[in-house]
């Protein structure tokens, strides 16, 4: 490779860094400025300055994507030094906007887009993927981008943003990470109308023509890069997403994060709430209601359902603790358009649930009298003002968790939760929100970030560690106990139920240890897991300048 090779390449280029021996060696000596080799960590308190410096969120995301593009270990390095800082950068909701304007960002490709007009040929376009090994695909044809719906080929955003935070957070070397977008279309008319648009020009295919060109891209992957290859699947729209993952959940080594790494973070939060005194301390004596009735809602209470059946609670009493408002309501037996994803946690429609059937959330809240309030149904504001008391009037600590995504889209703010409970409230939030200090308070609340980010970095890392052929849920189960379990007394005081952010890589080499454990247990595992303790699963992760996996 020559010298000016090495500084084009990303992985190979380290810039200002490089020592007068290694210049000399790798012949960029000239080719870099003369003065004295920088170190990397003086490199990235640069970064940090610049990006302060920059006027807005796109400017930065626009930034960092050409950092990622030419020097990868300042990229991640920085990442990992810098989680709180850096994640909302380059995840939610930075990646939101950056999404709404994606054909518009000045900002390298990255990533495979995957045309629906290109059915037959998969195989070959995958050949032009320069990667021979690939640990995990992040895989969307973007129709639920967060909360901001169908954006089409824009959405390759999230793709990416997964798997940066597959790298920075649970250590998976970014060499092996692909990015895919299958672009089946796009429905959204503005998105469309921007004459720069990224994607085709065309409306979404649906049907046998989306089912087949979906099977295609799985079978060439696996075809190509093995079967240990780690698919995610994710935001595909709710009539696909339940559907897809069902298909191939046996089949292939694949999980949907939307449902199931959602459901673990959920889980999560809530087993650590029944640690905070207030709250009642067994799961069997709570009762959830869900506003939202998608991927998320039903993935959360189904693996609620499976907590309380662990306990020995019969599955259909277990289902019974978990209510569903959707668009239409209450969800209850009889009602109509009540998909097959929801008609489990349909209730009896008892003189308890028609008095409330028609009506708004707050009286569901009023009838109900839950413990915990889930949100997830992409609406600002529907956990008003007067819900939230209602919350904290029927309950000493009321679990609030206002899980849309972006911030734009959470149900309520940390600050309203905390004002109109009295600091009452345990609240989590999908998209990151500070720490508030009630008047009259002496102690300043802390807000749980309850995003899969918590669990897909080391839920993917534990998998691919293992060489796992599925991923049953028990594997979101652990994946959520050991996330609770991380949670120690000092983030309990703040009413925070998860662990400090800036530990993920750890936090991630614990997940990864459990599942691999997990797939032993179930002999899932095509690579012996025996030597991997939490100690050497964290050296082994990647991390720039040390070793990789
Ligand atoms: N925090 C996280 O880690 C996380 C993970 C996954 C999804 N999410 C967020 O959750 C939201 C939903 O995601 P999803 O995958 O379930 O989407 P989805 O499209 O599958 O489901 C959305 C649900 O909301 C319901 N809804 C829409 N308007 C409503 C209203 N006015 N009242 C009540 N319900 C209404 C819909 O009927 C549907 O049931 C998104 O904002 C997404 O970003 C967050
Ligand atoms: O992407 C996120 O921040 C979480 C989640 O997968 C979502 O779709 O909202
Ligand atoms: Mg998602």
């Amino acid at each position: 490779m020559s010298g000016q090779s090495i500084l084009l390449n990303a992985r190979e280029n380290r810039g200002r860094r490089f020592s007068s021996h290694e210049r000399d060696q790798l012949r960029v000596t000239g080719l870099v400025p003369p003065a004295r080799a920088r170190t990397l960590a003086q490199e990235v308190e640069r970064l940090l300055i610049r990006l302060r410096a920059l006027p807005n969120v796109l400017s930065r995301y626009e930034h960092l994507m050409h950092v990622l593009a030419s020097d990868e270990a300042l990229f991640f390095a920085a990442a990992q030094n810098n989680l709180r800082t850096l994640l909302p950068m380059i995840y939610t909701p930075a990646v939101g906007d950056a999404c709404l304007n994606y054909s518009d960002l000045a900002i390298p490709n990255r990533g495979m887009w995957i045309g629906v007009d290109q059915k037959g040929r998969v195989k070959d376009i995958l050949a032009n993927w320069p990667e021979r090994n690939v640990d995990v695909i992040v895989v969307s044809d973007c129709e639920r981008i967060l909360g901001l719906g169908d954006l089409g080929a824009n959405g390759m955003g999230i793709p990416v943003g997964k798997l940066l935070l597959y790298s920075a957070c649970g250590g998976i070397n970014p060499a092996r990470c692909l990015p895919v977008v299958l672009d089946v279309g796009c429905n959204t008319p503005s998105i469309r109308s921007n004459e720069a648009y990224i994607g085709l020009d065309q409306d979404r295919v649906s049907g046998q023509d989306y089912d087949d060109f979906v099977h295609e891209f799985i079978a060439s992957a696996m075809e190509k890069y093995g079967k240990s290859t780690l698919i995610q699947f994710e935001d595909f729209g709710n009539s696909n997403a339940l559907r897809l993952l069902n298909k191939y959940r046996e089949k292939v080594c694949c999980f949907n994060d939307d449902i199931q790494g959602t459901a673990s973070v959920g889980l999560a939060g809530i087993l650590t709430a029944l640690r905070i005194p207030g709250v009642a301390s067994d799961l069997k004596d709570h009762k959830f209601v869900f506003l939202g009735a998608g991927s998320a809602g039903i993935g959360i209470a189904s693996l609620i359902t499976l907590a309380l059946v662990r306990e020995g609670v019969p599955e259909d009493e277990a289902r019974k603790k978990c209510w569903f408002v959707d668009s239409r309501g209450l969800v209850y037996k009889g009602r109509a358009n009540v998909s097959d994803a929801k008609a489990p946690f349909a209730h009896e429609a008892s003189p308890e649930v028609q008095a409330v059937a028609n009506a708004g959330l707050l009286e569901v809240v009023k009838g109900l009298k839950p413990t915990g309030l889930i949100g997830v149904s992409t609406i600002r504001g529907s956990f008003s003002e007067d819900i939230i008391r209602e919350m904290g009037s029927v309950n000493e600590r009321p679990i609030i968790f206002a899980l849309s995504n972006p911030t734009s889209k959470a149900e309520c703010t940390a600050e309203e939760a905390y004002k109109f409970t009295e600091g009452r409230a345990i609240y989590a939030s999908g998209s990151p929100f500070g720490s508030v200090q009630l008047p009259g308070h002496h102690t300043h609340l802390v807000p749980g970030q309850g995003n899969n980010s918590y669990i897909f970095p080391g839920l993917g890392l534990g998998i691919v560690l293992a060489g796992a052929r599925h991923v049953p849920e028990s594997m979101l189960l652990t994946a959520a106990d050991t996330v609770s379990r991380l949670v120690d007394e000092e983030q309990l005081q703040v009413s925070c139920v998860y662990p400090d952010l800036s530990s993920l890589m750890d936090i991630s080499a614990h997940i990864a240890h459990a599942v691999c454990q997990e797939a032993k247990a179930l002999s899932l595992n095509e690579k012996n897991v025996d030597h991997l303790d939490i100690k050497t699963i964290r050296e082994i992760m990647y991390e720039p300048g040390r070793g990789q996996i």
